[in-house]
């Protein structure tokens, strides 16, 4: 079992102003990445920000924070060789997006970055399954993307059972409406990389929220790893 469990702070509903101080905050507060959301107005009704930024908060967190770019945008391609420019760590792309699964992989990996696929609610994940041989971490939404702070989807856990059943060692992440009220949802059905906005950003106590949800998590991997 290769995975951990591994805690990654959302920014979205930080303050925006401060962004650069707010990943240096999440990162003190014991965040093991942070999972930056583009937006593009297009494939989400949403606008954030884009590689410039990306780059902005690289050059002021430093070499060390791992970068997971969760690209919520339309042709996903175009931004490829920008985002590994500006220092992203992975690009987890949306199956929605494109018509070239195959080459986007190609064209992220020869970029040097790590590759994620994300599949939105209405999409099934046996359409992702052809994938994730290819791909470094699956992303299950749990909420239709596009904003912070909504409600956590639990039906979406039965995608990440079948994943964890069918590929043992993928990293598998779940994105919205997660925090300590249904991380033992997401940790019981497989998932390993939690990304939680609303729940960590508007804590008086973000250190403690990110080692429960470690916790919570790391418990069941353990229990996974012992009933096998
Ligand atoms: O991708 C996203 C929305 O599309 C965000 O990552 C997600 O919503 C995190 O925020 P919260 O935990 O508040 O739901
Ligand atoms: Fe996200």
């Amino acid at each position: 079992m290769a995975y951990s469990a591994k805690i990654g702070p959302s920014i979205l509903n930080s303050d925006l102003a401060c962004l650069g101080s707010e990943c240096t905050r999440m990162m003190d507060c014991g965040a093991d990445y942070l999972h930056l959301d583009v937006m593009d107005g297009h494939f989400v009704p949403n606008i954030t920000f884009g590689h410039p930024v990306v780059e902005c908060l690289r050059n002021q967190v430093g070499p060390e924070p791992f970068f997971d770019l969760h690209m919520m945008v339309a042709r996903p391609e175009q931004w490829v060789r920008p985002m590994a420019a500006a220092g992203a760590d992975q690009y987890t792309f949306h199956l929605e997006a494109t018509s070239n699964v195959g080459n986007l992989i190609k064209e992220i990996r020869e970029s040097g970055m790590k590759v994620g696929l994300a599949i939105k609610p209405n999409t099934t994940v046996e359409e992702m399954a052809p994938w994730a041989g290819q791909i470094d971490m699956a992303l299950v939404m749990t909420v239709e993307p596009g904003f912070g702070g909504q409600k956590f989807m639990e039906d979406m856990m039965t995608k990440v059972s079948w994943l964890r059943s069918q590929f043992p060692s993928l990293d598998i992440e779940v994105d919205g409406g997660v925090g300590p009220d249904t991380i033992h949802k997401c940790a019981d059905a497989g998932a390993n990389m939690i990304v939680s906005g609303s729940a960590i950003m508007k804590s008086d106590d973000p250190r403690s929220v990110i080692t429960l949800l470690r916790n919570v998590c790391a418990e069941a991997i353990q229990k996974r790893s012992l009933d096998r």
